[in-house]
């Protein structure tokens, strides 16, 4: 599964992050994601209702729907039973990779410090998210990549159209479209057209 997870990833190369507190229908704001070419869908655990969004989306379409903002062990669990593909981590979360290997989820895992990049490839993560990117820039993954040539790297936090393809070129295997392509308040108001032409703009920006 790991395999088949990084190599679709690789290829993909965008995941649009769910942050919202309110989904009218989360398998319609998926529906309206792969309509703009992204397939890769995590829904975050700041999102009241999770479970049951996720539930609602993988009914419809399980590829690519995941869980972020995971940070316990019963969480990952719980957020695994209700179907979710793999799970995404602020920071280096112990239990939660435990969870997800025990499950044979894919996890990945946050890290920002070449540090922390050790201790979540330790922990067993199947590719390492940097965040928050923004802070830091293109230029740090390129800087990352250098002891780290062959770990998966994610770019979350604050990528948008303008940096996404320079994080890609520096070193990023994938990033993750949050807020600037799945804002809160179009998600609230079903607004499915408006997010389908933010994740087409984000995809084509990548190119
Ligand atoms: O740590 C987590 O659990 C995250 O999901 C990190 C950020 O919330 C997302 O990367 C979205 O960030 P923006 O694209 O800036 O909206």
């Amino acid at each position: 599964m790991t395999a088949d997870f990084l190599s679709q990833l690789s290829k993909d190369r965008v995941i649009a992050v769910v942050r919202a507190p309110e989904i009218p229908d989360a398998a319609a704001l998926c529906a309206a994601l792969r309509a703009g070419g992204i397939r890769w869908i995590e829904f975050t655990r700041t999102t009241p209702g999770l479970a049951a969004h996720l539930r609602r989306a993988v009914a419809e379409d399980g590829d690519g729907i995941g869980a972020g903002t995971v940070m316990t062990g019963e969480q990952a669990e719980e957020l695994i039973d209700a179907g979710a593909r793999y799970l995404v981590t602020p920071g280096c979360r112990p239990d939660v990779a435990k969870a997800a290997s025990a499950a044979g989820v894919p996890v990945v895992l946050g890290a920002l410090s070449p540090t922390e990049v050790g201790l979540a490839l330790d922990l067993g993560a199947d590719a390492v998210k940097i965040f928050p990117a923004r802070a830091f820039g293109p230029g740090y993954l390129r800087d990352l990549a250098g002891p780290f040539p062959d770990v998966p790297l994610v770019a979350s936090g604050g990528v948008d159209e303008d940096n996404a393809a320079a994080f890609l070129a520096t070193g990023a295997r994938a990033v993750c479209a949050g807020s600037n392509v799945v804002p809160p308040s179009l998600v609230a108001a079903g607004d499915w057209p408006e997010i389908t032409r933010r994740a087409r703009a984000f995809t084509d920006s990548c190119r």
